[in-house]
This record gives structure tokens, sequence and C-alpha cells, in this order.
């Protein structure tokens, strides 16, 4: 039988981004067998194992492969070590399982290919090992994707750290890019994770394709940038399948008929704002408060999902997003009574696809991860770009600059946002005609993004090449696996 093998980061949006490709995949070619490699991350386990779940009862034709766990040692979890490197040292551990998973999933299936999350792309080595052809699957956009392949130029053209350098790159397909701006681990090249992407970048030209979710209306220039080769200049390019917007049908955690979709029913169209920071985001006590001043200001009307506030950043991811907030205690006293008749709070997670899809949602107020966008653009909903974390400063720029669908959050140095500033940029997105260009132009796009997934639209047409060269791969090649 023929099998893909996927092996995604441990972090709920490249998981969720990693189960919707395979949905997508088995759509078109049902008989094929999907396996995907599961690190099991000492810091957070319940929201994606719960998501886990979900998808084994619901489609089985996935099977998933529990990879050994792998307890970081004390010395490492109390070190400085932002998340990213702490990640890479799991990823890192997990090589010679992988290695034995691959060979124990080939006794009975011939592999077609094996997809890399871009974070654990290093492991293309054991690929070439086990002369399997590796891909590297993007769950961000093509934008970050270019970034990412041109990280080794950068690193030769450049001799500072990105956070020290105050200019402007130049990356192919990308707008001039503030270095401030660069995804948050490559900031300091001193950080263990730049050493760990700088490799992933070189893990580049060995691919034998990238993957990625978007589409060529919504990212034109970097996406004609990589395939052109001007992303890996000293080495030949592989074949790169846009294959977006794939965007989740399963809801993680909540069913649909979740309270605040009732709310919205009783709302006037386009009239509500809504409020999300992704599956990570937390903000303190002080801005949680300033961001409820400015929206009870705005006058605007408002869903916001609100977390407890965390402060030990390293692992908010783990600990801050299973306890409800205190909403009383955090926001300022009396706001949920006098915005009751305008607003509705949400303690940590709502149905996000749902409440974007709402005829009452005109804005979202987005900490930019890549789903989120895509999201809101295949729902036609203009966003305030407000990054939090990751590569979200990266997509603020390509989102206001080149893609015209958000308007800018502006932060203080601390990334601290103003209760004015919220004011302001709500009223502006819902109000003027500023917003009211952004919204045409994301309304553009949201026809484009349902073109590009009709049977002849381009990212169907790359899906079917991408099935047909692992088939070709198989038939003509006879990929079989060096057992060493
Ligand atoms: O209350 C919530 C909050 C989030 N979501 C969903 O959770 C996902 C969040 O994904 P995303 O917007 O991409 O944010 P992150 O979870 O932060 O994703 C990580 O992965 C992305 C893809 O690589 C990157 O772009 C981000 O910067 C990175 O933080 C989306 O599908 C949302 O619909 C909900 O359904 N309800």
């Amino acid at each position: 039988m023929e099998a893909i093998v996927l092996y995604p980061a441990p972090l709920i949006g490249h998981l969720v981004s990693t189960i919707e490709l395979c949905k997508l995949i088995l759509t078109h070619n049902p008989s094929l067998s999907i396996h995907i490699l599961i690190t099991i991350a000492p810091y957070d386990t319940s929201s994606t194992s719960h998501y886990i779940s979900t998808v084994s009862t619901t489609l089985p034709s996935i099977t998933f492969h529990n990879l050994p766990t792998f307890q970081l040692p004390p010395t490492l979890l109390s070190s400085s070590l932002n998340h990213e490197a702490l990640l890479f040292h799991l990823l890192h551990h997990n090589h010679p399982h992988i290695h034995q998973t691959l060979l124990s999933i080939s006794k009975t299936h011939t592999i077609q290919a094996l997809i890399l999350d871009i974070f654990c792309s290093q492991s293309i080595s054991i690929a070439s090992q086990l002369n399997l052809p590796a891909y590297i699957f993007c769950s961000a956009s093509a934008s970050t994707f270019a970034s990412f392949l041109y990280l080794p130029t950068l690193h030769h053209t450049y001799d500072k750290c990105f956070k020290e350098l105050n200019s402007f790159l130049d990356i192919p397909g990308v707008p001039p890019m503030p270095s401030r701006d660069m995804p948050k681990p490559l900031l300091d090249r001193n950080d263990e994770a730049y050493q760990y992407f700088l490799n992933c970048g070189l893990a580049g030209p060995k691919a034998a394709g990238f993957i990625i979710n978007t589409f060529e209306a919504l990212e034109p220039s970097s996406i004609k940038a990589i395939s052109g080769g001007l992303c890996l200049p000293n080495s030949p390019t592989s074949p790169l399948y846009c294959l977006g917007p794939i965007v989740t049908t399963t809801d993680k955690k909540t069913t649909s008929d979740h309270e605040c979709l009732r709310w919205l029913d009783s709302q006037p169209s386009k009239s509500v704002v809504f409020l999300c920071f992704g599956s990570l985001g937390v903000f303190s006590k002080e801005q949680l408060c300033e961001i409820a001043i400015g929206l009870e200001k705005s006058a605007v009307r408002f869903l916001w999902v609100v977390r407890k506030p965390v402060t030990d950043q390293k692992h908010n991811l783990a600990l801050g997003l299973q306890e409800d907030p205190e909403l009383d205690s955090l926001l300022p006293e009396g706001f949920l009574n006098r915005t009751k008749e305008k607003g509705f709070v949400v303690k940590n997670w709502v149905p996000q696809v749902e409440v974007l899809k709402h005829d009452s949602v005109g804005g979202f107020v987005s900490h930019c991860g890549w789903n989120s966008v895509l999201e809101a653009v295949c729902a036609g909903v203009p966003l305030i770009a407000w990054p939090l974390y990751a590569e979200q400063r990266f997509n603020r720029v390509v989102l206001v600059e080149e893609m015209e669908v958000a308007l800018w959050m502006h932060e203080s140095e601390s990334g601290f946002v103003a209760a004015t500033e919220v004011e302001e940029r709500v009223n502006e997105l819902m109000k003027s005609g500023r917003g009211k260009r952004v919204r045409n132009r994301v309304m553009v796009l949201k026809f484009e993004a349902k073109a590009s997934l009709l049977e002849d639209g381009p990212s169907r047409v790359a899906l079917h090449k991408l099935l047909n060269a692992w088939k070709n791969q198989v038939n003509e090649d006879k990929v079989h696996l060096n057992i060493i």
C-alpha cells in the first residue's frame, strides 16, 4: 500500500494545517495511507492531544505515530532559552526515532513522500539516507517561506543581528522589510534558535518540492520569487506547490452552537469587530484594561476572546490557556456591565472560522498568525494587525503594504498599545473610507480564494501535479528505502 508520512512541529497551529493538508490529499486520493509523526511536547499536550483524538476517531485513514517522549532536562527548562530553541531541542532528540519509525512504516507500505514541517526540515538528512523524496511544508505565508529560504544569503550579506541592524532587508518577492520585523527567532544570531533556523534554511535546496498554504492571487510576488529561484541564488530550486487556502473545517475545542454565535445572530450586519489572538496569544492585565477602555470609547460592537495573563512568556503555551480568566477582576470596574448591550467577552476560545463567516462580523483585530489571516480572507473580513510573536510582525508588513487587507496597530517600543490607538484603529476600520478600501480589497481576495479552489483553479491544479509527481516517482524510479 502506498503511504505519505508527515512530520509536523508540535504546535497546534502547525498540527491543524498538517491535518487539513492530509484531508485535502485524502479527498483527491482516498487510497493513500497517511501517517503522522507526533512529537509529545512536555510543555503542552492537552490542546493537541484533544485535537488528535478527535481527528483519529473521524479520520481512520490517518495513523498517528507517537514518538518517544523526551523530558527536557530541568537545566534547559530553567535556562533563558526561548520557546523556539526548546522546540528545536525536542525535534533534534526525535531524529533516531524518526529513522526507526520510517523503517517500520516501510515494512508494510511504499512511502511515496515524507512531508516535513518547516521547523522539522533538518530531518531532511534522514530522508536522504533512506532515499525518500522529502518535501518542505510551510503552514505560514509564501513571503515567510521566501525569507526562510533566503536566510543563509542574508546571513552572509550582513554581519550583525537583525535586531541591531536598523535597516530594510531586501528579500526577493517581499516588500522592503524592516530588519526588526523579521521573525522573532531570527532577530538575534546568538540565539540558539537562530542557528537551528539557519540549518533549516540550508535544507531548502535538498527538498524534492515545497508545499505552501497560500494561493497565487494572494502572494504573487513571493510565489514568483520562490519558483523563479531568486530565494536560492546558488542552488537549483525545487517545484513549488501552492495548495491554499487550506482552512480548518474541524473546530478544535468548541461546538458550532457556541453562545457567541447566537449573540452574533442578534447583531446588525458587519457591525461587530472581533478580537482574537491565535492559539497562544496572551496579554498582561494592564494591556487588557487598555483594550477594554479603547473598545468602550470606540462605541463599536465587539466580540472579544480574553485569556488569563501569564507572567512567564516561555510557558504561556502550556499554562495560560487552560485556566479561565477572572473577567471581573481583570477588566476595568463596571466594563462588562456598561458594554453588555454592545459587547460580548468570551473566555479563552471561540470557533473562529464560524465567527469570521458570520454576517455580523465586520472586522478582525488579529495577531496575524497565518491561519487566522487565511480564515479572514476566505470570509472577506478586513483586519487590524496586532502581531505578538513568531513571524507575525513580518506578516503585518506584508498584510498592510503588499496585500492591503489590514490596518496597522501601532505599539510602543515595549509592545504596549494604548487605549486611544485601539479606539482610533477600530473606528478607522469600521467607519472610515480607508477601512472601506481595505474591506473592498479583502472581498476581491475572497473571490480569488474561492476561484483558486475550483477544479481548474491554480491551487487544485498544483495539487494534482503534486499527487502525480508522487505517483510517477513510485512507478518510474521504484523508490526503495536504503536500509542501513
Ligand atoms: O479562540 C480561538 C483562537 C484560535 N482559533 C484557531 O486557531 C488557529 C490559530 O492559528 P494561527 O492564526 O496561525 O495562529 P497560531 O496558533 O499562533 O499559529 C502559529 O502558526 C502559524 C502558521 O505557521 C504562524 O503563522 C503563527 O505565527 C504561529 O504562531 C486558527 O485556525 C484559528 O481559527 C480558534 O478557533 N479559536
